[in-house]
């Protein structure tokens, strides 16, 4: 089968409805303002999620009136909620010099509620060890096997879903990580001919495997074709005999590419990253990119498959920082209030109570709650990193880590994850080391703001472990004068991401676990 899951495709119910903002005591008191006086008023916010959208503890929030759309008057794109102005919010895996298309998933209700906009949540409650000195990577060339300019302009995220957000026929089908979607589509939905795309926990996860091991066949053949890859004449018809995982993330967005590579939907500002990044210090620690491939008509970023040096690798993608939206999403929501179905869905399908009545009744949230909400019940908004997803050696996969939250949570799925092997924690922590010498050099790092990031760990039986940073598409190149340290507490308008806080944390909870 050889198709693809729409990714953030439109459905035709999605017309939206107009929303009006208004103060609920008219106060001229701003959001950000309200935020930054309680930051400099008292320690860092930790207030129940619930509690920050239901509007009673801030008298000076935002509310929203939601209004129903002036019919047949509104241009196609406003009636989308977006205009020429949302450049920053590219549509992923969007064909390259494509019209932008901004895509929603509104709610259809068309009484006027009163909507709170989301305070900012302001955590982060213990300070960063002090830093390790290490001896850093071998220097990279700063020469390039690419040859693509690069913006001096603030890079695009390619999440549209800020404000917009992300309607699919099946809402279940996008993100793999859903705790309600049971994917069974395949991510390298291409190669399914070859090697077919999905497999299903019975625990009701999943995962994708696409190799040969996972469809009954014993993985020493795939582990032949591998080598025959490299020595045999007949390699070139069993490359796509090649396991590949993918873990988390946005179902239908990779490909398998050339041998040891992979295919991820074409994103301007992710691709900018990667050439960034290989022209960096931090070089070792991404994937190596190897331009733009077109596909049936579809553009995607190849890049080195980071699987391919192992032999039935466990893989671990964690996501970092203490916040997973970027600002600009913020303004975004701010201005265009878009409710999300899907966001409400997968909220109930872990708890149905974490809504507030508005919630709902509207049976929709916006994106920036959902977020939020999903930072302050795993470990991001606490320790500035969290599991997104593990695959053990034995092929099993979890997923279901959206409660892990305290550290000793966070311990026992490591723990779980390495299967006790302390010579595999030691190298995963040495590499860790060198990745954040790394990161405290880099030129790419301290000029970005790295959001919903992940480190890839991935060890196998020979003992063999590295860690590697993955998707940038939030990643976003800030204004010339502007420099992050990363570890900084968030408030908006400073667009800090926790990023070496989360990662001073992993490294403490790493040496503690080498040490126990
Ligand atoms: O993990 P769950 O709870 O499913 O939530 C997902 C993740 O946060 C995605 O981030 P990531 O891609 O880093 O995994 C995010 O994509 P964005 O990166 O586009 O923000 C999705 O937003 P939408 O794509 O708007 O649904 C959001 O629904
Ligand atoms: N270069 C890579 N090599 C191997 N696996 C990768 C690579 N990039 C991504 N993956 C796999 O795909 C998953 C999703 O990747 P990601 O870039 O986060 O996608 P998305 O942008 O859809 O969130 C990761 O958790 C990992 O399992």
């Amino acid at each position: 089968m050889t198709q693809y899951v729409p990714f953030k495709g439109r459905t035709a119910a999605s017309d939206c409805l107009g929303i009006v903002a208004h103060r609920d005591d008219s106060s001229e008191t701003s959001w950000s303002e309200n935020v930054h006086q309680t930051r400099q008023n008292s320690q860092p916010l930790h207030l129940p999620i619930k509690q920050q959208w239901t509007g009673d503890t801030c008298a000076t929030e935002l509310k929203l009136t939601v209004t129903p759309p002036t019919p047949d008057t509104t241009p196609d794109s406003e009636q989308k909620g977006f205009s020429t102005n949302d450049q920053p919010f590219h549509k992923k895996g969007a064909p390259l010099g494509s019209s932008l298309q901004k895509e929603m998933y509104c709610a259809e209700t068309s009484d006027s509620p009163n909507y709170p906009i989301p305070r900012l949540i302001i955590t982060q409650d213990c300070s960063p060890n002090s830093c390790l000195s290490f001896t850093s990577p071998p220097l990279p060339e700063t020469t390039s096997v690419l040859d693509i300019p690069l913006s001096r302009e603030a890079e695009s995220p390619c999440s549209d879903s800020g404000c917009g957000g992300s309607p699919v026929p099946s809402l279940f089908l996008r993100k793999l990580s859903s705790s309600s979607g049971l994917s069974s589509a395949s991510s390298f939905e291409e190669s399914e001919d070859d090697f077919g795309g999905s497999d299903m926990e019975p625990n009701g996860l999943h995962y994708l495997l696409c190799s040969p091991e996972d469809q009954g066949v014993p993985s020493k053949s795939w582990k032949k074709l591998k080598n025959m890859v490299h020595w045999s004449p007949f390699v070139v018809s069993f490359k796509k005999q090649y396991p590949w995982i993918q873990l988390a993330g946005h179902a239908g967005n990779f490909k398998a590419g050339e041998y040891g590579k992979i295919l991820k939907k074409f994103c301007e500002s992710e691709q900018q990253c990667l050439v960034g990044l290989n022209r960096d210090i931090l070089r070792p620690f991404v994937p190596g990119y190897y331009g733009v491939v077109e596909k049936e008509g579809e553009n995607y970023n190849q890049m080195e498959d980071l699987l391919s040096e192992f032999d039935s690798p466990s893989i671990m993608d964690c996501k970092m920082g203490v916040r997973t939206y970027l600002e600009e999403e913020l303004v975004k929501a701010r201005e265009k209030p878009k409710l999300r179905k899907d966001m409400y869905e997968k909220m109930i399908a872990v708890d149905p109570n974490a809504p507030t009545e508005e919630e709902h009744r509207q049976k929709a949230i916006l994106k920036p709650r959902y977020m939020q909400w999903r930072e302050t019940l795993s470990s991001t908004a606490t320790m500035g990193f969290r599991i997104e997803g593990i695959k053990r050696a034995d092929g099993s996969c979890d997923t279901n880590f959206k409660k892990t939250r305290h550290k000793e949570q966070v311990i026992n799925a490591l723990r779980d994850f390495v299967d006790g092997n302390k010579n595999i924690l030691r190298k995963y922590l040495v590499r860790l080391k060198e990745l954040r010498t790394a990161l405290e050099k880099s030129e790419f790092f301290k000029s970005h703001e790295v959001v919903g990031s992940s480190l890839l760990f991935v060890h196998d039986s020979s003992e063999q472990a590295k860690v590697w940073m993955i998707d940038f598409g939030k990643t976003v190149r800030l204004p010339c004068t502007q420099m992050l340290n990363h570890r900084s507490p968030w408030v908006e308008g400073n667009r800090e991401d926790g990023y070496l806080w989360g990662l001073d944390n992993l490294i403490n909870i790493f040496t503690e676990m080498v040490q126990e």
